[in-house]
């Protein structure tokens, strides 16, 4: 579905993504796991155009993407929940979504989307109106979540949704990321939480540096304790 190959980018001078390549397939939990500043956030940013690719292609569902805007992805079902959330605070939960569905693939009906998103978080239909800065920090990723889902998306790249959550907040928030992909959306999810995201992923790659230091093929028990040891640092017993 979506192809990465070879891709440079980052801020001014700085290279942030050193000739990095991944792929996703159709229907997968991919994760993109690794430390604090290698680079995840940036591959996010780079394959939604937030940030232009210097060299390298990017290929969705058969089309050359690196040049293509936002919004032009956005339709093409590519959606993106940044991290830190950034829902509009002074809008209501329900206005926050509609402007998300007026830019929404227009082949999915808006209704159903809306009843879809309120079936995952039934908590934001009991707040339709309450503004999204006074949302808790959980409920706020809901939004941000539901606000990439009203739009009919095909991918989403997901980008830290447990920061700043209590633990059985992420795990609830986790097991909603697995409905979604059984639902049928594809996820590129990007964590610093390797545990929860362990739990969820089908493949994942591990970043140092801007580039890929890891690919997992198929994830079973001894590849889990090789991956936590040996590029996550974590201790295994
Ligand atoms: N706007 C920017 N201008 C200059 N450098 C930046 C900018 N944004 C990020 N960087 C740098 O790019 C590098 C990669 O940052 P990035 O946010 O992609 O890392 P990350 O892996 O997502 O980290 P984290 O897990 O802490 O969010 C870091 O060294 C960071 O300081």
């Amino acid at each position: 579905m979506l192809n990465i190959n070879q891709i440079v980018s980052g801020y001014g001078d700085i290279k942030v993504l050193k000739e990095i390549s991944l792929h996703v397939n159709e229907g997968e939990i991919v994760g993109i796991l690794g430390a604090n500043g290698v680079g995840k956030t940036t591959l996010l940013k780079t394959i939604s155009n937030l940030i232009k690719t210097q060299e390298g292609t990017i290929t969705y569902l058969g089309k050359e993407i690196q040049n293509s805007s936002p919004h032009k992805l956005l339709s093409m079902g590519i959606a993106h929940v940044p991290q830190g959330r950034h829902i509009f605070s002074k809008m209501s939960v329900i206005e926050n979504l509609q402007i998300s569905m007026d830019h929404a693939n227009k082949k999915s009906n808006g209704r159903d989307r809306l009843s879809y998103v309120f079936d995952l978080f039934p908590r934001l239909k009991e707040r339709l109106k309450q503004l999204g800065g006074t949302l808790s920090g959980g409920e706020q990723q809901m939004l941000a979540i539901a606000r990439a889902l009203v739009a009919g998306p095909k991918l989403i790249l997901l980008d830290e949704p447990s920061m700043g959550l209590a633990p059985l907040v992420v795990q609830s928030m986790f097991e909603t990321i697995q409905q979604i992909a059984k639902d049928g959306t594809t996820i590129l999810l990007v964590e610093q939480n390797a545990v929860a995201a362990l739990e969820i992923v089908q493949r994942l790659y591990v970043m140092d540096m801007g580039r890929t230091v890891y690919e997992s093929q198929q994830i079973n028990n001894q590849e889990l304790d090789k991956i936590k040891e040996v590029y996550l640092g974590m201790s295994v017993s």
